[in-house]
Parts: structure tokens; C-alpha cells; sequence
């Protein structure tokens, strides 16, 4: 392999660096006011929102708009312009929601256009609302072959209750199986929207896109603002960049800003200079000016990502305001801990992981030991996926590699009256299974719950009500939306549904079931914690907290699991589940032999017996450190499939 002096790299690093400047130096003078986006008045802004079920094509739709508006060339061959992180092109999903303002001329007048692209998946529903917060009115999509989908519902009701205006929208209807009018009969019978109301469109070929700018324009109301009050913007997002630090994404409530002035932070009381202004269409766009209802970026060289707390409001210096309402704090629903992969890799991953918590703020970070993995973090996410995505941003953003260990919800838990317990307080959050107390302290136990919405074809009302029971919900109701279409919904404890309950209903329903949830509240529950031993020595990291009812299954399935996931090694392994101090699983790998005879062609017995028993004693020293190499995902993998 060829290797080049450290001097050379360290050149070419500094070369890159400065020219990634000069490009944005470049970048920032080409855009500078070629168009007076200040000028346009209030009443010619139109804030709004794409929200729909996972798939029906938001991402779809905000590409055509921006092609129909000249943000980005007809045909450029881009697809999904606004899906811009690494993962959301690798997995096909959208997991930030992203900002475009467009310019778009309407009877001779220019509009300012402020577009949100929101994701569809329940774990990144508080991107949605947050959203929602900037805007006056939305774009309900439906696929016209899907129909109705279970987010469908919950976006609905989330813009309905911000009173927004809601333009409803069907989308692929150029789909051979499209059926317009069943579609329309669902909205009609969920959420009483008028099919005279309902638009038209193909986002894949441009179809009827005209149409919904036309709506936008005509049924979302302008921004109601003063741009002669004193200066107030929701900060609604923020990301690092290289050179000029955190930048803040606000959308304006009152006044206007311009570059100079000094501002400051509600809640932090940090003050800035404003050094830049510019808005997204969707590459950054420098402005002289951000006045109220619009939405832009404030660049005033804040250090650290941490300076720009999301919900907190930016004012100039000296003026006294009214804070705008912030965003309700989101309750993770998933605990895990992170890990390097060695020591030496902490610093590198701390960092990663305070950058990447505050782009992400639904991230709630603790520090974390383990006697194996050593010095980490427990993070709390809003569901599973959240925490793939997350933990895939870490290496590919920040190319920090971690060790995962298995996701736990955060158990209640009320501790018997003591001496000690009137002191420190009898309810405990248990979000680490390491931490759950011995049975005689505990009073009462209780679990996490959701309320499940499912919506199917009706032929499969067996299978999904038989994986509901198994998976301990209580049903609710069922009702139907048409002809042989079904929404249930369901009482479900979230331990049950966090791992892989939507995997399931996938599978059961050949895809065609949906599936989103809301969080309920806590439930009285009989829990136990069940331990994972691996030649007699407890793996604290593979501890689990279930219901009791469930125990020995999960149990047996853990062991059987981890006789797949662990690679055979030296020495034999006894994998035990035990609850309790009572053995309910059980399973043996046996040890790789590896034959050190193999050498030997013929000669003395002894020889060969010799070397036999030196190998049995570098076994016996490895049982005796219990050295198991386990694979880095084995914690999740391990209770993905039970
Ligand atoms: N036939 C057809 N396909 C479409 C249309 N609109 C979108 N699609 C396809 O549907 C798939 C999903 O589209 P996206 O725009 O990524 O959907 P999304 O709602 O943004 O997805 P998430 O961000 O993951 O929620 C893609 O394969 C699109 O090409 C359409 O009008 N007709």
C-alpha cells in the first residue's frame, strides 16, 4: 500500500477547507439580492406544511413545487431536493423536516411561498408539530391508491387542532389501481371533507401541481403580523456549520431584523451580532432583511449548536418582549445506551453525539457506566427507528462508531414506605435495567401505555386482533371507514410494541395494515426484571424488564437468539435466562475446536497429547475471564425477534 508523508495529508486537508470557503464566500455574493424578498408585503406570504402517511409522496410533491416555481431547473434529473442527509436518501425517508421559501407569480403579483416538507414515520412526529407551529395552513396528501393511512389520521387531527387550514390533496392518481372516489368517501367519513374540496394530483408527473398552488395561495390565509412591533422569532431548528457556527432557522412573529443589529436569546440571555441573513430556496439565499411572517436563517456566530436551544425566542437587545410559545418537551419513549467501541473513541463520540442531540432535539441525553462497555451515555428517542437513524447519523455525520445496548421503555415505579423513601421520594422512572430495584422494595409497578391506531382491510381483522391480544391490548373500538376498510384501535403497553410489533402487522397484512401511536399515560403493572448470564456471569447490557406473563417465553427466546447471534469460540458457552434467581431459559454453544494436531503427521503419542492439554488450559484461562467476543449489534438484535 502506498503511504504519504503526514505533512502532505495535512496540506491537502487545509487546501480542501479553504476551498470549501471560497466556494461559500462565492455561493453567498452570487446570491446577494438579485431579488427584494423584503418587499413583499404580509398579505402575499403563504406559510405551510405537506404532512402525510409514510410514502404518499410529500417529498414528491415539494420537488414539482419547487420545479414549479423555479427554485430548481424543470428536469434537473433531483429527486427528493429536500431529503438531504445521507440516511434520508439511503433509507428513502424523510426524518428532518426541511424549509424552502419560493417565489411564485400569480396575477401579476409575487408570492413568497414558506414550504415545511415533514417526515411520515410516528417516530418523527415532533418534527410535524413543531412545524405546524410556522405555519397558517397545510397540505393534507393521500396516496389515491392507499387510501386513508394511520399517520393520514394522526396529521390530520395535529394541523386540526392547531386550527389550521387543511387543503386536502389526493396524490398518484396516475397509479393503474388508483381509486379516486374511495379515497374521497374516506375523508369524507373520517374527517368530513367535502369532495368538491378534495385536488387532484400526480406529484411523480406534475399533474394538477398548478392547482395546488393555486390553493395554497387562495384558501391559506396570510401570516397575521405586525411588521411594526418590536422584533420576535420563533427559533424553530439549527445546525453547525464549519465557518460560521450554529445557525438558527426562525420563523419571524413580529418586527423585522437586519444584518448589524445586536439580538439576544429569551432564555439564554446570550447576545449576538447578526453577521448573516438569507433564506432557503433551498440553497441559502442572502437577504439584507427578515421581516415578520417570514422564515430564514440567522447567522451570528453562536459557538457551539448548544447556544441554539430550539423553542427559545430571539429578540434585539434592550427591547423587553413576551416570549412566543415554545414547543412542548417530547416524552422519549426508548431508552439505550451508547457506547464507543473503545475508550480511547469518547471524546470523538461525546462530541458527535452533543452535536447531533441538539439538531435533534426529541434526543434526551444522560451520562452512563457499564462494567464491559465502560464510560457511555443513555439516550432516550421517540421510537425505535429514531434510534437507528440517530446512531446512523453518528457514523456517517460525524463518523463515530458506537455500541448500542438493548432498548428499554421508562418504567414507573412506586418504592415501599421507608425511612429512606419519605426522604428521597417513593415514585421512581426506571429508563435502565440495571437500575431496577429488588422486589421486596417495590409497592406497585407500572408500564408505559399507548393508544394504537390500526387501520386494515378488513379481511385480516382475525390476525391483527390475535397479535393485539398476544401483545396484551385491550381493544377500544372499530369502526368502519368504508366498504372493507377498518380503523381499530387499541389499549397497548409500549414495551410490547416498541421492538417489532410493526414488523409483524407488516407481515400478517401482506403491508396493507398501518399503524401509528399515542402515548397514554402509565398503567399498573407485575414486572420482573430477567437477567441474561453467560457462563455463569451476569451481562448487565442484555438485561431485560418484562411482564411477568411473558418471562419465561422471552427468556427462552433470548437464549435461543444469542446461540445464533454469538460466533462460536474457544471455549463452550452456557447462556442462562434467569428471573428471580430461577433458571427459564437455557442454551449451550459449544466450543470451536480447533484441531492443534493438525500439524502433526504421524510420530509419538505423547507429542500429540501434550499439545492437547496445552490447549485445554488456554480454554480453562478463558472461561475463567469469561472473554465472549459478542458482536456489536447483539443487544438490539437479540430482543428485535422474539
Ligand atoms: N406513480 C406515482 N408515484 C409517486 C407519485 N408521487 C410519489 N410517488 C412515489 O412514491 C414513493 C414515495 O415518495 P416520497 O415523495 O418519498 O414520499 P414521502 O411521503 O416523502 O415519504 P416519507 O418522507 O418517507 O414519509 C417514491 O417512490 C415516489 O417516486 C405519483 O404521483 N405517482
Amino acid at each position: 500500500m502506498i503511504s504519504f508523508p503526514k505533512s502532505l495529508i495535512r496540506k491537502l486537508h487545509r487546501f480542501c477547507i479553504f476551498r470549501k470557503k471560497l466556494l461559500w464566500v462565492r455561493n453567498y455574493c452570487n446570491n446577494k439580492d438579485t431579488v427584494d424578498i423584503t418587499s413583499i408585503p404580509v398579505e402575499r406570504i403563504r406559510n405551510f406544511s405537506i404532512i402525510a402517511h409514510v410514502d404518499h409522496g410529500k417529498s414528491t410533491l415539494a420537488d414539482r413545487l419547487l420545479e414549479f416555481t423555479g427554485a430548481v431547473k424543470k428536469g434537473s434529473g433531483k429527486n427528493q431536493i429536500l431529503d438531504k442527509l445521507q440516511v434520508e436518501r439511503e433509507r428513502g425517508i424523510t426524518v428532518k423536516a426541511q424549509s424552502v421559501s419560493l417565489l411564485y407569480k400569480c396575477k401579476d403579483e409575487m408570492y413568497l411561498l414558506n414550504l415545511i416538507d415533514t417526515p411520515g414515520h410516528v417516530d418523527f412526529s415532533n418534527e410535524v408539530s413543531r412545524s405546524l407551529s410556522a405555519c397558517q395552513g397545510v397540505i393534507l396528501l393521500v396516496d389515491a391508491n392507499d387510501g386513508v393511512q394511520a399517520q393520514t389520521v394522526a396529521n390530520f387531527y395535529l394541523a386540526f387542532e392547531k386550527d389550521l387550514v387543511i387543503i386536502p390533496v389526493l396524490n398518484k392518481i396516475d397509479l393503474k389501481n388508483a381509486n379516486p372516489q374511495r379515497v374521497c368517501n374516506q375523508l369524507k367519513n373520517l374527517f368530513d371533507i367535502d369532495q368538491e374540496e378534495v385536488l387532484k394530483i400526480s406529484a411523480k408527473i406534475g399533474l394538477g401541481v398548478d392547482n395546488v398552488l393555486q390553493a395554497i395561495i387562495n384558501k391559506i390565509p396570510a401570516p397575521n403580523v405586525n411588521r411594526n412591533s418590536t422584533f420576535r422569532a420563533l427559533l424553530y431548528d439549527s445546525w453547525f456549520d464549519q465557518y460560521r457556527g450554529a445557525l438558527a432557522l426562525v420563523y419571524v412573529a413580529s418586527g423585522y431584523i437586519e444584518v448589524g443589529n445586536k439580538i439576544t436569546l429569551f432564555h439564554s440571555k446570550n447576545v449576538y451580532d447578526v453577521k448573516s441573513l438569507s433564506i432557503l430556496r433551498p440553497e441559502e439565499y442572502s437577504v439584507s432583511r427578515l421581516a415578520a411572517g417570514q422564515v430564514g436563517v440567522i447567522g451570528c456566530n453562536m459557538r457551539s449548536s448548544k447556544e441554539a436551544v430550539i423553542g427559545d425566542t430571539i429578540h434585539k437587545l434592550g427591547e423587553n418582549i413576551e416570549p412566543l410559545e415554545g414547543f412542548q418537551a417530547t416524552r422519549p419513549m426508548v431508552f439505550a445506551g451508547v457506547y464507543p467501541i473503545d475508550q480511547s473513541q469518547q471524546q470523538n463520540l461525546r462530541t458527535a453525539i452533543e452535536k447531533l442531540a441538539l439538531n435533534d432535539s426529541a434526543v434526551t441525553v444522560s451520562n452512563d457506566f457499564s462494567p464491559a462497555l465502560g464510560q457511555g451515555w443513555r439516550l432516550g428517542f421517540l421510537g425505535l427507528l429514531h434510534l437507528e437513524v440517530f446512531t446512523q447519523r453518528l457514523e456517517q455525520e460525524y463518523g463515530a462508531d458506537s455500541i448500542i445496548t438493548a432498548p428499554s421503555v421508562p418504567y414507573k415505579i412506586l418504592l415501599k414506605s421507608t425511612k429512606q423513601t419519605l426522604k428521597s421520594g417513593r415514585e421512581l422512572y426506571i429508563t435502565n435495567p440495571i437500575h431496577f430495584p429488588e422486589p421486596f422494595e417495590v409497592e406497585e409497578y407500572y408500564e408505559p401505555m399507548v393508544i394504537g391506531t390500526i387501520i386494515t382491510p378488513d379481511e385480516y381483522l382475525g390476525p391483527i386482533m390475535s397479535l393485539c391480544i398476544e401483545k396484551r391490548g385491550i381493544q377500544k373500538s372499530a369502526t368502519n371507514i368504508d366498504n372493507n376498510r377498518l380503523i381499530l384501535q387499541y389499549d397497548l403497553p409500549l414495551s410490547e410494541i416498541v421492538m417489532d410489533f410493526h414488523d409483524i402487522l407488516k407481515t400478517i397484512t401482506s403491508g396493507y395494515a398501518t399503524f401509528d401511536y399515542e402515548d397514554n399515560g402509565y398503567c399498573k403493572s407485575n414486572l420482573v426484571k430477567l437477567n441474561i448470564l453467560l457462563n455463569g456471569k451476569e451481562v448487565e447490557e442484555l438485561c431485560n424488564i418484562v411482564h411477568v406473563t411473558k418471562a419465561s417465553t422471552i427468556g427462552k427466546k433470548m437464549c435461543s437468539r444469542l446461540k445464533e447471534i454469538i460466533p462460536r469460540q474457544l471455549i463452550q458457552i452456557n447462556i442462562q435466562a434467569i428471573v428471580n434467581g430461577k433458571v427459564v431459559g437455557r442454551e449451550t454453544l459449544k466450543a470451536f475446536r480447533k484441531d492443534v494436531t493438525a500439524k502433526l503427521y504421524g510420530g509419538d503419542v505423547t507429542r500429540r497429547m501434550k499439545l492437547l492439554a496445552q490447549q485445554a488450559e488456554g480454554k480453562r484461562k478463558m472461561k475463567m475471564v469469561a472473554n465472549i467476543s459478542l458482536p456489536r449489534d447483539t443487544f438490539i438484535e437479540v430482543l428485535k425477534k422474539q
